[in-house]
């Protein structure tokens, strides 16, 4: 008689907030406190994540184009993620995080970018209906203070050098999401230091461990 093992289905962890919020700071931190609790942990990011998302992301981050283009290359970035990474990340058990997902789209496209909220929606209906992260850590920081970190750093692409009040629609977005879905996005206070900020993360994760 052949035994069939199923692999306990690992989980799915996302990381948001506006432009340098601070997000990718602690993402190897995540990987390293999880990895450290036995667990496989595969670390991706949208737009990208695959061959061809980041042939995309090139283009979505510096090339201007109308909001819907916007959205629906964010999204055909995304169904490749799913279908090449996410799902089968997960089916093995391993935990799959991303930096950012569609949350995002929700912040960028509809609220800050003006493109109606209910065609986002479906979109992630089309592209992962049954697929919401179990967990979503949203860095929040006032606008001015997200700037000054970007100033302090990089060239900026196209989405960086959106003005202010853009990145006040996206914060207030993602604000709100997390009170629509209080169960899955926990907000991170993102002005705190940086060992601050990792506890508030550590207590985030192991709710779900
Ligand atoms: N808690 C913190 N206190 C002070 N500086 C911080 C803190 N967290 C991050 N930074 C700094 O802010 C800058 C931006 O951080 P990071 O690249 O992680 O932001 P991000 O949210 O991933 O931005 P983006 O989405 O644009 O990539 C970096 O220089 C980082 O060192
Ligand atoms: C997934 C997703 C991303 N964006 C924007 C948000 C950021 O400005 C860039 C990605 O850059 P990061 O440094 O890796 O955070 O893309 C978006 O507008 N919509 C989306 O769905």
């Amino acid at each position: 008689m052949t035994q069939q093992t199923t692999a306990v289905p690992g989980k799915f962890i996302t990381f948001e907030g506006i432009d340098g919020a601070g997000k990718s700071t602690h993402i190897g931190f995540v990987v390293d406190f999880l990895a450290a609790r036995g667990k496989t942990v595969v670390s991706s990011r949208e737009p990208g994540g695959t061959r061809l998302g980041e042939q995309l992301r090139e283009l979505l981050l510096h090339e201007k184009m109308h909001v819907e283009t916007e959205a629906l290359l964010m999204f055909a970035s995304r169904r490749e993620h799913l279908a090449q990474v996410i799902e089968p990340g997960i089916e093995r058990g391993d935990w799959v995080l991303s930096d950012r997902f569609t949350d995002a789209s929700f912040a960028y496209q509809s609220a800050a970018g003006g493109m109606d909220r209910d065609k986002i929606m479906a979109l992630a209906q089309w592209v992962h209906a049954r697929r919401w992260p179990d967990l979503t850590l949203l860095f929040d920081v006032p606008v001015e203070v997200a700037r000054q970190r970007l100033d302090a750093e990089r060239t900026l692409d196209k989405f960086e050098q959106e003005k202010a009040d853009f990145f006040s629609r996206c914060r207030n977005e993602y604000l709100r999401l997390a009170g629509e879905h209080p169960g899955r996005i926990v907000v991170i206070d993102s002005t705190r230091s940086i060992d601050e900020t990792r506890a508030a993360i550590a207590a985030a994760l192991e709710r779900l461990l």
